[in-house]
């Protein structure tokens, strides 16, 4: 029987190496197809609806790095969505943001699929399970993050592509699930700060729990 791969999305081609390069050689490698499709949730969802149409695949992953909200995720550290959500994906309101679920336009939140969730948080025991934020502009003030730490409690990053992703696979009726490794506190705009060597030096540790689906 035909043992379909599984489709691991990720942003940039800088994602993408750092994966491919702690994979090769290792067993099962060739069943996971590691792709980079663009920065934010249009172009991921694009990529990743374009790469589903050309061939079969078993589960579709969105990986790379992210911010994570101070106090519940480090950076350094991995974190595994146990939902996607698109934190910015609705309506302003005088009283307060609108998701698309209150104006009647489907939902803003997608859930992990169990079993793909389960594998990756038993093959990466020190990695912090919560909701993953997708969002198209990054989070750069002090308003906006305690903003979306009240709006979202139980979020522990956010990024630009996991909801794109997440949709794309849904639409083909794939399962899907979200791993982020984090270079950022969530705040004030710091780009200095940012710790790419970390979150990348992360990814690569990680690459080998994605094998573990296989
Ligand atoms: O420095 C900038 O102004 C800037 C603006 C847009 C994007 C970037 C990136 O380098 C982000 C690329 C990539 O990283 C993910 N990411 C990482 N940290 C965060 C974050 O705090 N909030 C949202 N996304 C983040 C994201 O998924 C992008 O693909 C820099």
């Amino acid at each position: 029987m035909t043992q379909y791969p599984i489709l691991a999305v990720t942003a940039v081609a800088a994602e993408a190496d750092a994966l491919r390069a702690a994979l090769t050689d290792r067993p099962g490698h060739g069943l996971l197809e590691i792709a980079a499709v663009g920065v934010g949730p249009a172009a991921a969802a694009a990529g990743t609806a374009r790469l589903l149409a050309r061939r079969d695949y078993r589960a579709v992953l969105s990986l790379g790095i992210a911010g994570g909200f101070p106090g519940r995720a480090d950076v350094g550290g991995t974190v595994l969505g146990t939902r996607t959500i698109a934190a910015d994906l609705g309506a302003e309101s005088p009283d307060g943001f609108l998701p698309i679920e209150e104006l009647g336009f489907g939902t803003s939140v997608l859930t992990t699929d169990p079993a793909l969730l389960k594998a990756l948080a038993e093959a990466l025991p020190h990695a912090v399970t919560g909701d993953i934020l997708t969002l198209s502009t990054v989070t750069g003030t002090a308003a906006t993050t305690t903003r979306l730490a009240t709006r979202f409690p139980d979020a522990v990053a956010e990024a630009m592509e996991g909801y794109g992703v997440a949709i794309a696979a849904t639409d083909a009726g794939l399962p899907f699930a979200e791993l982020r490794t984090i270079s950022n506190p969530i705040g004030p705009r710091d780009r200095a700060a940012w710790r790419l060597a970390d979150a990348f030096a992360a990814l690569r540790a990680a690459a080998p729990a994605l094998l573990t689906l296989c």
